[in-house]
């Protein structure tokens, strides 16, 4: 689905308010967790996008009814979940990583399998795990499959998450169905993008699942899982593509139902835009990131919000200083290689990015106009419309890898752009 799009320019300060989908990530927890509660859920406002599809698509194809309700909420009834089954995880981490710990439950075979890329996304530690477990499993990677006999023991497992947090989000979500719960042990580098484990176990509690934690440990008690009404966020990483153009055209975004208390990783860019010399003010109206005459560069360590990389660097390229960008090693496992694919892209239209160990570094150039690549990886697209923003002659060339999260990026790029000011 490659789809080259010319990114458009912007015509002064971007002045709009921005309504932005529900969040990936607490849609993809809520659903797998509804699946296998005791009784019914509905999810209200969640994200309809490829990743979310595919997670609703697998689980009813496991057994699970998922039903379309009023205003876009999503009906679920938990089912017995049986196999044969193929799952399509697409490109999508929350699939591969969250699906396969519920499947271990099935009774059946499940075949799991992806996009190309996918396949070179890192799983063995999550399969390994679910061997641990007592789960049988045949491969490392994707395509795998999984033999299942209807229950899995459970019981402790250590693992080295410092490669993706999912990992260890993925056992903790299924955990309370196993016959002995789970208990999850880091030892490794430390874990990336911890806000993501802290919403798993904020889901789980809201659920009513008994969740204990130390410091690198997870204990998810064996219990029942309540059915319930969810409510799901606007998707603030998602949202800060929108306030980028405010940041770099000295404009003005707002985006509306911004959580005043919130898991979401995404929350960090109040303190990134301030850091960069925005104004960012949080009120009953929602986000508001006003841009600077100049934005700054910034040293950053991104390791807990790493999924904002390519945003940053996007700012950072148009930015007035140089920017550093560290602890995000293992996002080189992440839709694609994004440390690479970012100094790639930079360096394509000019500028001067230089890949470090943890990172990258970028020295601000004038830019000038090219094809940017997205590498099917929807942040990079994303990344490749804020520059556009600003250098013409930019185009993406593949914008259709942006519904990966967001159902009509394009749309709401050049509605944003066409709104006046106030
Ligand atoms: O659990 C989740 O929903 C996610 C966890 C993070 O993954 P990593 O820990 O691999 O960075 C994040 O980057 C990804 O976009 C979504
Ligand atoms: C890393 C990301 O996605 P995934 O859930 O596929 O890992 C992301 O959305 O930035």
């Amino acid at each position: 689905m490659t789809s080259q799009w010319s990114a458009p320019s912007a015509p002064g300060p971007v002045r709009a308010t921005v309504p932005v989908p529900g969040s990936k990530s607490i849609t993809n927890r809520v659903l797998v967790l509804a699946a296998l509660a005791d009784e019914p859920s509905t999810v209200h406002a969640p994200l309809r996008s490829r990743d979310t599809v595919l997670m609703a698509e697998a689980l009813a194809s496991l057994g699970a009814e998922i039903a379309d309700g009023p205003d876009g909420s999503w009906l679920v009834r938990p089912g017995a979940l049986r196999g044969p089954v193929d799952v399509d995880c697409g490109l999508a981490g929350t699939v591969m990583r969250f699906l396969p710990p519920a499947a271990a439950l099935a009774d059946g075979e499940i075949r799991f399998d992806g996009d190309p890329h996918a396949r070179a996304r890192p799983m063995s530690t999550v399969l390994g795990a679910l061997r641990g477990l007592g789960a049988d499993v045949t491969g490392d990677a994707l395509p795998f499959t999984l033999h299942g006999k209807g229950s899995l023991p459970g019981g402790e497992v250590t693992i080295d998450a410092s490669g993706s947090s999912q990992f260890v989000s993925g056992l903790l979500l299924s955990g309370a169905r196993y016959d002995d719960g789970v208990t999850v042990r880091h030892v490794g580098k430390p874990v990336p993008s911890l806000p993501h484990i802290d919403m798993t176990v904020d889901v789980l509690r809201s659920a009513g699942v008994t969740v204990e934690t130390e410091q690198d440990v997870w204990r998810v008690l064996p219990g029942p899982i309540a059915g319930r009404e969810w409510h799901v966020e606007p998707d603030l990483s998602n949202a800060t593509v929108f306030l980028a153009a405010a940041a770099i055209t000295g404009g003005e975004v707002t985006i509306p139902g911004w959580p005043s208390h919130t898991t979401q990783a995404g929350d960090a860019v109040r303190t990134i835009l301030e850091r960069m010399g925005c104004t960012v003010t949080l009120s009953s109206n929602g986000l508001t990131v006003r841009g600077p005459d100049r934005l700054s560069g910034v040293d950053i360590d991104l390791h807990d919000e790493s999924e904002l990389t390519p945003t940053v660097c996007a700012l950072a390229a148009l930015a007035d200083g140089p920017s550093r960008i560290r602890g995000v090693a293992h996002i080189r496992g992440h839709e694609t290689d994004r440390i690479a694919a970012l100094v790639n892209e930079i360096n394509g239209l000019g500028g001067a990015a230089t890949e470090t160990e943890d990172g990258l570094t970028i020295d601000p150039k004038p830019l000038t106009s090219g094809v940017w690549k997205a590498y099917a990886d929807h942040r990079m697209a994303t990344a490749g419309a804020i520059i556009g923003l600003v250098v013409p002659g930019v185009s993406v060339d593949d914008i259709g890898s942006t519904t990966k999260t967001i159902p009509d990026f394009p749309g709401m790029w050049t509605r944003m752009l066409a709104k006046k000011d106030g």
